[in-house]
């Protein structure tokens, strides 16, 4: 089981990802976000991880000049693409910058499943979330997630991370309903938005191990 912690704006929460075991730590490049972080707080942070923690830059239909100012600012080791991103656009950014690259994919109903299997053609990853409600103040990031049964049996190209909604007290069963092999955690181990909970941190990362 490879848990990612994303939105990470301080130290602490950083320490605490990484002191518990996850394998991914997630950094929000988007404006509107609580969690949002600027490309030299994300530096500062980043020099925190030990090494073989992949640092995830997270950003949302991002152009390639703002894709290059965190990348000059930052050590990252992965994009991960939470907006309206086409598959065409995922190989360009990969081409570009020579990183891998996660393209979220939002799922609500059985609709949204073909969309999964173009963008594995493209990504290096897949992170499948709850599509968010029209009108929703984010794009991701908002606690919510969906009927974990969509994903039953299913299989993709490539390695692919459940998100949306996923808390300490419901991961074991969403990892049971899915199977899913990496799981990606935000506002359910936070003790106000965009502050971290240790404790919370600690406890989803022993769950989701436990539910391997
Ligand atoms: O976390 C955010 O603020 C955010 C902003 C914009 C796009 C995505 C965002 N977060 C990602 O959303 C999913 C699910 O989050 P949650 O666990 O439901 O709070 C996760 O991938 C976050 O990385």
């Amino acid at each position: 089981m490879r848990v990612k912690i994303c939105g990470l704006t301080e130290p602490e929460g950083l320490r605490a990802a990484a002191g518990a075991g996850a394998a991914y730590v997630g950094f929000v490049f988007f404006a509107r976000s609580p969690r949002n972080v600027a490309p030299a707080e994300a530096a500062r942070l980043a020099a925190l991880a030990p090494a073989g923690l992949c640092k995830v830059a997270l950003t949302v239909d991002a152009d390639d000049a703002a894709l290059e100012a965190i990348l000059e600012a930052a050590p990252i080791d992965m994009l991960q693409l939470h907006g309206a991103e086409t598959p065409e656009r995922v190989a360009q950014l990969r081409e570009r910058f020579g990183l891998p690259v996660m393209k979220a994919v939002g799922v609500a109903d059985e609709g949204d499943l073909p969309a999964i299997a173009e963008h594995a053609r493209a990504a290096d990853q897949l992170l499948i979330d709850a599509r968010p409600p029209r009108g929703a103040a984010l794009p991701g990031g908002n606690g919510l997630s969906f009927d974990w049964r969509l994903l039953q049996g299913r299989r993709w190209a490539v390695p692919w991370m459940l998100a949306g909604g996923l808390t300490p007290e419901n991961v074991a069963e969403a990892v049971r309903l899915t199977g899913a092999r990496q799981v990606d955690v935000s506002s359910g181990v936070e003790r106000a938005p965009g502050i971290k909970d240790p404790a919370r941190i600690a406890a989803f990362v022993r769950a989701a191990a436990a539910a391997a």
